[in-house]
């Protein structure tokens, strides 16, 4: 399936980008300056001259444009208003049944060996509200979960409306301060229950899951393995550790390092990284493959890279997940899992229920399906 890039690379963001509210964390600003262009673009040109920094999100696609804001801080809105109705049922795209075949097949191909290892798979949810969706309030709702960073960033419209990245990331893709770099990927998740000894017995049975273990596994390895060259130290713990969001157990491992060159750009980094096996697979290439012939959608932004750089390009990102894109009425949720020769497809459509949970709760939404 060929995907369209959202707009040209040499194209800026249209004016009324400007001044437009970005969140991301605790900081919260008004655009008053945006650039386009692809991750590698910024990687390879430098960085847009600014003594600011810089606020931006790439899309999933290797190559395909994103944009960098400067913004000027302003304080925090306190307003929270109530969400609006919903004026349909959502759409899940594709039905979960065609998810889970598709699940079956992929993971029925990789257990009869060959290079693929592991594919994400993922699913839409379209929600329909009866009065136009305000971004920043969906993205205040989700920052009350302090185990995220949650995010509101304008985006480049394809119609008429203005389009909006609004989300709650627990993923640290990477962290670069001088020469010390971190980076925490996630892979293996397990839905969270309001009952506290069933709530302990899903992470118990997350963290001793061999499959989620060997899947966890293939993000750890990749990413050590893209940045051990550029490090003096690059430390990885044995095993992963758990931890929690609001609605979500996640298998986690701490990666931390030093860069034989402290002025590495952070963006080079981010360029080689992205994207990891958490959201793409392992290999790159056939898993990537596996994801456009399987999904009926364009992932754009989800699963892409966003967060903030420094002039002297030092910066944090995050893995773009538990995410919508907002337009006017209209909410397009994205939620994947990993699938490997193991996976169980009507584990993995739960799972990616489980996924919407956040967003949903910040919609209004009771139930994610
Ligand atoms: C792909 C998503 O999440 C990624 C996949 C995970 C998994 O397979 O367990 C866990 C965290 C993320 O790295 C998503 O949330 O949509």
């Amino acid at each position: 399936m060929t995907k369209q890039h959202s707009f040209p690379a040499d194209q800026g963001l249209p004016a009324d980008a400007l001044g437009q509210p970005v969140l991301l964390g605790r900081s919260f600003g008004r655009v008053t300056q945006a650039h386009a262009g692809s991750l590698e673009h910024f990687a390879q040109a430098g960085l847009p001259r600014t003594e600011e920094d810089l606020i931006g999100a790439f899309p999933f696609a290797r190559g395909a444009p994103g944009h960098l804001y400067a913004t000027a801080p302003e304080a925090m809105p306190d307003r929270r208003d109530a969400p609006p109705a919903l004026c349909a049922p959502p759409v899940p795209v594709p039905e979960p049944a065609l998810y889970g075949e598709a699940v079956r097949s992929l993971a029925a191909r990789i257990r009869q060996g060959g290079p693929l290892k592991k594919a994400v798979l993922a699913r839409m949810l379209e929600v329909r509200t009866d009065r136009p969706l305000d971004p920043l309030q969906v993205a205040l709702r989700l920052c009350e979960d302090p185990d995220i960073t949650g995010y509101c960033l304008p985006l480049p419209p394809r119609g008429a409306g203005a389009r909006w990245l609004v989300g709650a990331t627990p993923e640290l893709l990477l962290d670069k301060r001088g020469a010390a770099i971190r980076s925490h990927p996630f892979a293996g998740s397990a839905q969270r229950s309001e009952d506290p000894a069933q709530d302990r017995a899903a992470a118990g049975a997350l963290e001793a899951s061999a499959k989620d273990r060997a899947e966890h596994r293939l993000v750890v390895e990749y990413i050590h393995d893209i940045l051990a060259p550029h490090c003096r130290h690059l430390s990885v713990p044995k095993g992963p550790a758990l931890h929690r969001t609001a609605s979500l157990w996640h298998l986690g491992t701490l990666i931390e390092g030093e860069l034989a060159d402290p002025e590495t750009p952070c963006l080079a980094l981010l360029a080689a990284l992205h994207p990891t096996p958490a959201v793409a697979g392992q290999p790159l290439a056939p898993a990537l493959d596996s994801i456009g012939a399987a999904e009926p959608f364009e992932r754009e932004f989800y699963a892409g890279t966003l967060g903030r750089v420094t002039a002297q390009n030092d910066g944090t990102w995050y893995v773009t997940l538990r995410c919508a894109i907002i337009e006017g009425c209209l909410a397009r949720l994205f939620a994947g899992a990993g699938i490997v020769g193991a996976s169980d497809p009507v584990s993995e459509i739960a799972e990616t229920s489980a996924k919407f949970t956040a967003m949903c709760r910040a919609l209004g939404l009771d139930t994610p399906d």
